[in-house]
């Protein structure tokens, strides 16, 4: 079988060779040598390639992430030099008269247990950093491919089992003409990252990594979810002629790039785009974005060995508020928690962790973390029009203590002599259902509400949104999700506030006439699907479809809603 069948994660198509990325198999014999001065230098090369490897990721992850996210390799390297743990390595080598590979492993092994049981979190970094480094270097004496992807330097597809949402922003766009993964779904953060770096995507293959190997070449059809393994000609041949159509089509779609996004019959929403570093900024203009409607910024406490600093994070809010000018920006505070994780915090593994100790809970808890995003968000507020919203936001309380916080810093800025703006809203992601049931208590006290789909619907079906096995469950188009969308909206408007909605769903095709018909105020997506969305926007009418809205919600099933919506829209 040559096609396997995943979830289009990302539009496009890509065409190359299978890069596959998985840290391979490290196992060795303990063994005894005889001519140790060959032992030596065995490690000595391992260690110098290991060096200079990290030295070019180094380099990458300063230009295209900046100086923060290079200082985690600068660790790497510093333990690479550093004599009290090589010199016991090659000792261990000569008075034992034992391979690389064994002193190696015992060695680091001994310092890791060593530092992992200090009561000081400079010395358990330092743990984490020998266990990276010495994979690479053991990879190295056993002659193995070590895995880079910040290092592809030629066309590829990148394969994986699952691509962490650091892996993905390792990925250069120039050589990475795709991926494609074991797992995830259309939700699931690698997928989310794939589209804001506009690379093809399919997800939640079951097995490409079983069925591919590296070098075989692939074609990714993110479009409608495929993957082909060794094409032959014909198929290369028909799928380069689709890829030419979706260019064509991405053209006839820029057109819309400066106009506003009006329904037939002249309604007016918002079209806003996700992003997640300030680097995303540029894909928002360029396809058009009327704004930002929602910057995850847990990237800036990403694929790094600790927390970021006020100043650190500020000169990120600040690059992104004046780069959007009087657009809005509406930033999430600190979402960690399910697939997005921070080994540094050292959290303890939960069962569950998307129902877990997570986003606003770990805040209200650790909330010298809290504080410090909120200084250095309320510091950079008066360089644009921001707004300041909560993720996972599950009883009024949590808002209630959230805002408290908020205000004591706002207070304690002004009491220092710092401007902050005095006009910035605040509001809240309503992406757990006791929320949305509830919304028009909350309405009376927040500034908006955006609609996080992306966890709605997978707490709403209780069918997780990571998992392809029970992606059949995943249905954005339940009448019970529109019902509770709306529930939110119509909550919102008896106050004379704004309803969002920023999960992936606000950008779906069949969603979009669904929301115009429900009410919503402002869509916010991938960069990617603001034109597509726009497109389809000028050509319906919010009047017919809010005529439909009583039947729509009085639906039973998600397909029943998906044949009506299609045939309603022609699609
Ligand atoms: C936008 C959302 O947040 P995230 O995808 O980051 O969980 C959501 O849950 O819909
Ligand atoms: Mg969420």
């Amino acid at each position: 079988m040559n096609q396997l069948t995943g979830i289009a994660a990302s539009n496009g198509i890509a065409i190359a060779k299978a890069y596959k990325l998985a840290i391979p198999d490290l196992s060795f014999s303990n063994e005894k040598v005889e001519d140790t001065n060959a032992e030596k230098d065995r490690l000595t090369k391992a260690l110098d390639i290991s060096k200079s490897e990290l030295e070019k990721i180094k380099e990458h992850a300063r230009t295209s992430l900046g100086d923060e996210h290079a200082e985690i390799f600068s660790a790497h390297l510093l333990v690479l030099s550093d004599p009290e743990l090589i010199n016991p390595i090659k000792d261990k080598i000569e008075t034992d008269s034992v391979n690389a590979e064994f002193a190696l492993d015992e060695t680091a092994q001994m310092f890791i247990q060593m530092f992992e049981t200090m009561d000081n979190e400079y010395m358990r970094e330092r743990a984490a950093d020998i266990k990276d480094v010495t994979k690479r270097v053991m990879a190295h004496l056993l002659g193995v491919n070590f895995p880079n992807p910040a290092l592809i330097d030629e066309e590829v597809i990148v394969i994986a089992e699952d691509l962490t949402p650091s892996d993905t922003a390792q990925l250069n766009k120039q050589f990475v003409q795709g991926f494609t993964t074991n797992i995830g779904g259309r939700t699931s953060h690698s997928a989310i990252m794939a589209r804001s770096l506009e690379i093809p995507a399919v997800v939640g293959t079951k097995n490409i990594t079983e069925q591919a190997k590296a070098g075989d070449m692939l074609i990714v059809d993110g479009i409608d979810g495929k993957v082909i393994i060794n094409p032959t000609e014909d198929e290369i041949a028909s799928y380069q002629e689709k890829q030419q159509q979706f260019e064509q089509q991405k053209q006839e779609w820029a057109k819309l790039k400066d106009e506003p996004t009006v329904s037939k019959d002249g309604s007016h929403v918002e079209l806003v785009a996700n992003i997640g570093t300030p680097n995303d900024v540029e894909g928002v203009m360029n396809n058009g974005g009327e704004g930002v409607g929602l910057y995850r910024t847990e990237f800036l406490y990403m694929g790094k060995n600790e927390l970021p600093t006020e100043d650190e994070q500020y000169n990120a809010y600040k690059s992104v508020l004046e780069q959007m000018g009087d657009k809005p920006v509406v930033v999430r505070t600190l979402d960690i928690g399910g697939d997005k994780e921070l080994p540094y915090l050292e959290l303890p593994k939960e069962m569950n962790p998307f129902l877990g100790y997570r986003a606003i809970r770990l805040c209200l808890e650790r909330d010298d973390i809290f504080r410090t995003q909120l200084r250095a968000l309320l510091r950079a507020s008066v360089y644009g029009n921001l707004k300041i919203m909560f993720p996972m936001i599950a009883t009024l309380d949590e808002f209630r203590q959230a805002k408290a916080i908020l205000l004591e810093e706002k207070a304690n800025l002004t009491n220092e002599g710092i401007k902050v703006s005095d006009d910035i809203e605040v509001g809240i992601m309503v992406e757990i259902p006791s929320t949305a049931v509830i919304a028009r208590q909350f309405a009376k006290e927040v500034d908006f509400f955006s609609i996080g789909t992306n966890d709605l619907i997978q707490y709403t079906l209780a069918a997780d949104r990571m998992n392809e096995r029970v992606s059949y469950l995943y249905q954005p188009y339940h009448p019970a999700i529109l019902n509770l969308v709306h529930n939110v909206i119509e909550a919102a408007h008896a106050e004379g506030k704004w309803a969002g909605m920023c999960g992936e769903m606000a950008g779906d095709s069949i969603a979009i006439p669904i929301l115009l018909a429900l009410g919503l105020d402002e869509f916010s997506m991938s960069a990617t699907s603001i034109l597509p969305a726009r497109t389809q926007i000028r050509d319906l009418s919010k009047k017919e479809l809010a005529s439909y809205k009583d039947q729509l919600l009085g639906m039973s099933t998600a397909d029943e809603v998906e044949a009506f919506v299609r045939e309603k829209t022609n699609q």
